[in-house]
């Protein structure tokens, strides 16, 4: 496996460069280095997130069964498969919802997320998108972000309005990545569906996730949104990594990455969408039907 992970050197892109004076790369910093994100000479795997051989039983149902699977630093993954597969149960297990009854689980080499609560995973540098947009409707679009972007500095702090420097320039950065820059002042609940999940990527985007993992992100969008998220998704896994878990198979052309195909729990097939469509074994499970 190629092991694209971060170079340790003298020139560190975390380092900050002016101490004192304030800038928004140094705040950015300070996040790289709470998450930890320079590789840490004690991993044992340079994969960012590793999962071996994980098993979850519900009642002694297998949802996930010996489930492997490694994905690197930057890279974005599609994961497939038919209803029931254990797509979203490997989720919950990433994000410490539940707990294997077996299997590593490693994040970053050295984490172990069978052992972490799901605050601590989300610390961590790990972010979900649900399906179902969370945005807050009542409030515009760039104060969803400064929200966001308060939460990540102090959770639970109390919430001011006024805008620190790094608060304002980190929301036009946001508003810039999701390309919502002319509906900043906007209130979310006018937003269009596709609208509202650029919306929360966006805010979870505040907390400068290492990982970000991203749960049918194009149901019920038009045919100009879905490939709108695949050019977002694609830029956005260029400095992080992003799993996303789908069935619009035209969305997951249009993302261009490795995928895998789950079935009962299991990798059933990885590799490029022409070559899992392919296989015979994902035609008879899932593509074929
Ligand atoms: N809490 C639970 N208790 C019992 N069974 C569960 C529980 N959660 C999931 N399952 C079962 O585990 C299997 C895997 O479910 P999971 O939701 O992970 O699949 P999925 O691939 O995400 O499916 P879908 O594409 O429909 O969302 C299913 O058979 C499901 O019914």
């Amino acid at each position: 496996m190629a092991s694209p992970h971060l170079p340790i050197s003298s020139a560190d892109p975390y380092a900050v460069k002016s101490p004192g004076v304030y800038s928004l790369e140094a705040e950015l910093a300070d996040v790289a280095r709470a998450q930890n994100r320079v590789r840490d000479p004690l991993a044992v795997t340079s994969a960012l997130l590793y999962l071996d051989n994980i098993t979850v039983s519900f009642d002694g149902f297998r949802a996930l069964n010996a489930l492997s699977l490694a994905i690197d630093e930057a890279e974005m993954r599609a994961i497939i498969g038919p209803n029931g597969a254990g797509k979203t149960t490997m989720m919950d297990v990433i994000t410490g919802k539940t707990r294997p009854n077996e299997g590593v689980a490693l994040f970053a080499g050295v984490n172990d997320l069978t052992r972490l609560d799901e605050a601590a995973i989300a610390q961590l540098g790990i972010g979900r998108k649900f399906q179902t947009p969370t945005v807050f409707d009542m409030h515009t679009v760039e104060d969803n972000l400064l929200l966001a972007i308060k939460e990540s500095r102090a959770p639970f702090s109390n919430f001011y309005w006024q805008r620190t420097p790094f608060e304002r320039e980190r929301t036009d950065e946001l508003l810039e990545r999701i390309r919502m820059t002319d509906q900043r002042k906007r209130s979310a609940s006018e937003l269009s569906h596709g609208q509202k999940q650029w919306l929360e990527i966006g805010m979870l985007l505040a907390q400068e996730p290492r990982l970000l993992l991203v749960d049918e992100p194009a149901a019920g969008m038009t045919d100009q949104e879905t490939a709108d998220t695949a050019v977002l998704l694609r830029e956005i896994a260029k400095t992080r990594a992003v799993v996303v878990v789908e069935h619009d198979m035209q969305f997951v052309r249009d993302l261009d990455v490795k995928v895998t195909v789950l079935h009962e729990g299991s990798v059933l097939a990885e590799g490029s969408l022409d070559q899992v469509s392919a296989n015979e074994r994902v035609i008879e499970v899932y593509l074929g039907r």
